[in-house]
């Protein structure tokens, strides 16, 4: 688990670094533009490019100095450093950097107005203006000089953050920001990376490892955490010898309508291929046919017309209630009939997710340690309209909290929020993978997890892991332009075994 930081945090973690390595600061700096440079070079390795890197003068100028210093050294023979003197201050690090460059036949040029810039001819930008420092909106030549550096249209990569950036809270659409191609970033993805609103900024980002301290960053508590690959392998137990069906329980999927079987039936077998010991499905009755046929391994609840089904609430293990469940009296007469009834935790997803957002008085029957799996519509109808994510990365939080659920926000880096006020991004998952019936097979696969004795938390953390890593697994590098959730579903054993080892 990686905890990620605010910017005063980050700062704190640097210091930290300096003193208790120990470490001089100009010595971390290095480490830093090294660790960019090897980033860099991977992506940008051609030497015959020329690079123009705009320096700031505090530290993340600085980095940047560092930075022309080693890529010259790499190879590169077309590096200019043009330092934007827009105040008459600088930091140690920066000095120090400079007189180190100014040793070097890097041509160096300084400009103190952005009306002083001809056009520029590198291939390639590198914004090293401001980092993590900013505490301000960009204005006057900075927010000039930006706008001048994003019409030019070069390729351009940052250092640490885009220059203007906030790493942390709301992101302003209309803020005067550098976009960049790719974001090298230190030692950890800043929060709103994490977040679509980051998505005008940057295109692509890296963390690099400059070896800040991780006890010093784990004892911050951070309610921002970002799984990791550990992570899961810690949750994952083996399948026992001598274990049999029982010992992995009894999962219900409450899904379908005639039209939406397909949801069913996604939910239903991913819930199997996810490792319930047995999986019934609570469907109408015309979708019977379909369900024996495409999975056998699934039993069958069936629904006619108004009548209400008959569940025996001690035979599951848990329940995944919703896929293509439909919103009319019948499901709402279901769903109510679930909640009033059963008390261990359940997964709720899609429309049994609207449901609750048009009948509060069921929200105080939830399960406590439910988990709730909305994408951002659904998210939104159910706690209120939201201006940017960080407003729902608040509300996710608080909601978590007061409702004792977990709530699994979903988009690229999936946000699982728990009563206990944490939020964990996850690091799987690609764009292949955003097709129809992808949630379905997520609520299978959590429902599976809950069906075999995991705690609600472990369940979602393991279950957006696995669900993404399934998709990364089919997918990347170059391997599956699209992957269809029937797919993801079918190779969750595979990955799943894959992580054991
Ligand atoms: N610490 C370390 O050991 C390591 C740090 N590293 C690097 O340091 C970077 C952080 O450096 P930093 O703290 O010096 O901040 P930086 O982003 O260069 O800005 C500095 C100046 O900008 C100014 N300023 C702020 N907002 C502004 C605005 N809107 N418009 C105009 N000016 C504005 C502000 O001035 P002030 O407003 O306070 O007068 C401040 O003095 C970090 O991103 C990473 O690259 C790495 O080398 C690893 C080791
Ligand atoms: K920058």
């Amino acid at each position: 688990m990686q905890p990620l930081l605010n910017a005063q945090q980050i700062h704190d973690a640097d210091t930290y670094t300096i003193a208790h390595e120990p470490i001089s600061s100009v010595d971390l700096m290095e480490r830093a533009a090294k660790a960019f440079e090897q980033a860099f070079t991977a992506r940008y390795g051609d030497t015959e490019k020329s690079i123009a890197i705009y320096c700031g003068t505090g530290n993340n100028g600085g980095d940047g100095l560092a930075i022309a210093r080693l890529l010259t050294d790499y190879g590169f023979e077309k590096v200019d450093v043009k330092i934007a003197r827009f105040a008459n201050k600088f930091s140690d690090d920066f000095k120090s950097n400079l007189q180190r460059l100014s040793q070097t036949r890097i041509p160096i040029t300084n400009f103190t107005s952005v009306a002083e810039l001809k056009t520029e001819p590198a291939d390639i930008i590198i914004d090293a203006l401001l980092g993590n420092g900013l505490n301000k909106p960009l204005a006057g030549e900075y927010a000039q000089l930006v706008q001048q550096i994003n019409n030019w249209h070069k390729t351009v990569v940052v250092v640490d953050v885009p220059t203007g950036f906030y790493s942390e809270g709301e992101i302003n659409p209309d803020a005067i920001v550098i976009k960049a191609d790719l974001a090298i970033t230190f030692q950890q993805p800043k929060i709103n990376f994490l977040l679509p609103d980051s998505k005008h900024a940057i295109k692509n980002w890296v963390a690099v490892d400059i070896g800040i301290d991780r006890n010093f960053t784990q004892q911050l508590n951070s309610p921002y955490q970002y799984l990791e690959e550990s992570d899961i392998k810690k949750i994952l137990r083996p399948r026992e010898r001598f274990s049999n069906k029982g010992t992995y329980g009894h999962a219900l999927i409450v899904a379908g309508q005639p039209e939406t079987m397909g949801a069913a039936l996604l939910c239903s077998s991913a819930c199997v291929q996810a490792g319930a010991g047995l999986v019934t499905a609570c469907i109408p009755q015309s979708g019977l046919v379909a369900l024996n046929s495409y999975m056998p391994e699934i039993m069958a609840i069936v629904r006619e017309g108004d009548l209400q089904p008959t569940i025996d609430w001690t035979k599951f293990s848990t329940m995944g209630i919703g896929p293509g469940l439909g919103k009319d009296d019948n499901a709402l007469a279901l769903l109510t009939d679930i909640l009033t009834n059963y008390t261990k935790p359940v997964v709720i997803d899609a429309d049994a997710l609207n449901l609750l957002a048009t009948h509060k008085q069921l929200w105080a029957c939830l399960p406590k340690g439910s988990v709730l799996t909305p994408h951002m519509k659904e998210f939104d109808r159910l706690f209120g309209e939201h201006k940017n994510w960080w407003q729902r990365l608040q509300t996710a939080m608080q909601k978590a909290k007061e409702l004792q659920i977990h709530i699994v926000l979903k988009n690229d880096y999936t946000i699982i929020a728990s009563p206990d006020e944490k939020l964990y991004f996850n690091s799987t998952s690609n764009a292949a993978m955003a097709s129809g019936g992808m949630g379905d097979v997520l609520t299978g696969i959590i429902t599976a997890l809950l069906a075999q004795k995991y705690s609600p938390l472990e369940a979602c953390l393991a279950g957006v892991y696995l669900h993404g890593k399934a998709g990364d697994d089919l997918a990347l590098p170059g391997k599956l332009w699209v992957v269809l959730p029937d797919k993801v579903a079918a190779q969750v054993p595979v990955s799943m075994a894959a992580l054991m080892v």
